[in-house]
């Protein structure tokens, strides 16, 4: 291939042990040999592919720091290309420094993503799996991180693999019928037909219908706990997030303004909300607190309705079930170390979740996992089957679903083999813009697009 060489720092921008300077391309171990000098002398020019060597950076003669050098040789390295990565001491100015003796020998700054959209180019790797590679850096969960590694290795292009392989031969087995008649080609069957179809079908529909799943533990459920004052919403929200968030008081009325912070509930992720306590009130400060929370409340997608266990149901908390209605719930009754008073038997019957927690001690609360797990469907949520990750992908699946459909729906109507075959060649062209076989320049960039530098 005939890019330029490029090199980035490919550790985090920080203060950390090591940094990583990362180069790319035809010239990159002549690169390196203009500023890395081994101890034992040997040239970065000389050496095998998945060996390393220590020795120093330096540039006119001035040393920058003691690095070590790892050398990869095309095509076997991340890129495909030659790459060699000089580890230095992880500084913000040592890393930049070594960058800068790299681009002063020869290098150009890779643009964000370059690495990886090289190893897409290269075809080392399918657009899915390019994708899958954010989706790593940005996990958040196992779940989510686990999901992102499946697709890594190939389990979406497989999948999408064996359909458009199904497709492709059936189409061209189409063609080929309809075209050379006098040749003795074998009788292509509505029956074969359907069923291909069918297949195409079912695994286009259970990945859709992974996908919200896979978007509830990739980017969390936006979660509101609500609840009249004082029941003990900041303190559940304080036992989510292992620390003291939100201020905790005795007084009804504490929390005014909406708490945020992202936490992990077993495999979910929950983008938290902590609320004032619903109730009316006369006072300005308060009373915007509460609106709020309605507000934010009518929009979650997930809803911690939480009673106090030790007092009884009031007009609040009848409101408080009537929107649980509206929203996926969960009803959370604390206080349970108290003595019950709360009618439990109204709530159960018009929420269809309930968990019994007490937020100061914590008990209950693998309780709360459960149901908060059950809720995002992520017991059912398996990653190895490879999930749809983002709108792109989803939007391409949902495009050649539709063209298969369309194909079948031909057949039915008794439309020729010629009509069928068009819906089923869009179906595959389809699957070849989600895998990025056949897709537009800007479609790449856009995926790349996202990356950070260094990636
Ligand atoms: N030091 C370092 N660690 C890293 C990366 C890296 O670029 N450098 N990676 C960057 O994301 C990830 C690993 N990705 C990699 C992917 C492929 C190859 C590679 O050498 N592939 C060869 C050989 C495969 C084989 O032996 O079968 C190949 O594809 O031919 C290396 C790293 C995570 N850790
Ligand atoms: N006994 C007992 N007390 C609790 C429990 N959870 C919270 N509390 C107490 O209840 C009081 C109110 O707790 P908060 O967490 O501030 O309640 P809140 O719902 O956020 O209240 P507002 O912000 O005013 O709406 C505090 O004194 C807590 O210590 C519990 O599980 N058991
Ligand atoms: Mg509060």
């Amino acid at each position: 291939m005939n890019y330029d060489t490029v090199a980035a720092i490919s550790t985090a921008q920080g203060e950390g042990g090591i940094g990583v300077i990362r180069i790319s391309g035809d010239d990159a171990l002549r690169i390196a040999d203009k500023i890395f000098y081994s101890v034992s002398g040997k040239k970065v020019t000389e050496m095998k592919g998945y060996t390393a060597s220590f020795g120093k950076i330096s540039e006119n003669g001035e040393d920058i720091d003691e690095a070590v050098a790892l050398v990869f040789k095309a095509p076997h390295s991340y890129t495909g290309e030659d790459v060699v990565e000089l580890s230095c001491h992880g500084g913000l100015y040592i890393t930049k420094r070594v960058l800068r003796a790299v681009l002063n020998a020869g290098a150009v700054p890779a643009q964000a993503g370059e690495f990886t959209k090289r190893a897409f180019l290269n075809g080392k790797i399918d657009l899915t799996e390019a994708e899958a590679v954010i989706d790593i850096i940005s996990a958040k969960s196992r779940g989510a991180a686990r999901s992102a590694l499946c697709v890594k290795e190939g389990a979406l292009r497989k999948k999408i693999d064996g359909v458009k392989n199904d497709l492709l031969s059936m189409a061209a087995h189409l063609s080929a019928w309809a075209d050379y008649p006098e040749e003795d080609i074998a009788e292509v069957t509505a029956d074969s037909v359907i069923e291909t179809c069918d297949n195409a079908i079912k695994c286009f529909k259970s990945l859709l219908d992974s996908y919200d799943c896979g978007q509830a533990v990739k980017k969390g459920i936006d979660t509101v706990i609500a609840g009249r004052p004082n029941v003990g919403k900041s303190t559940l929200m304080n036992l989510l997030s292992g620390y003291e968030k939100s201020i905790v008081t005795d007084i009804p009325g504490t929390t005014r303004d909406i708490v945020e912070d992202t936490v992990t509930v077993g495999d979910v992720v929950l983008n938290l909300s902590d609320t004032a306590g619903l109730r009316d009130t006369d006072d300005t400060v308060e009373k915007i607190g509460v609106d709020r929370a309605r507000k934010r409340l009518e929009q979650c997608g997930l809803l911690l309705a939480v009673f106090d266990n030790s007092r009884e149901l009031d007009e609040d908390d009848y409101a408080l079930i009537e929107s649980a209605k509206l929203v996926p719930s969960i009803a959370v009754i604390n206080k349970t170390d108290l003595d019950n008073k709360l009618d439990i038997e109204y709530i159960s019957k018009n929420i269809k979740y309930i968990v019994y927690i007490s937020a100061i001690s914590g008990d209950g609360r693998d309780e709360l996992t459960k149901a908060v797990e059950k809720i995002a469907g992520t017991q059912n949520f398996n990653p190895s089957e490879g999930v749809l990750s983002n709108e792109r992908q989803r939007i391409a699946v949902k495009n050649a679903l539709d063209s298969v459909v369309e194909a079948m729906n031909a057949l039915k109507c008794g439309m020729t083999f010629d009509a069928v075959t068009v819906s089923i060649e869009d179906a595959i062209s389809h699957l070849l813009e989600l895998t990025g076989e056949r897709t537009s320049d800007e479609v790449v960039d856009r995926v790349f697009h996202n990356f950070c530098v260094g990636k």
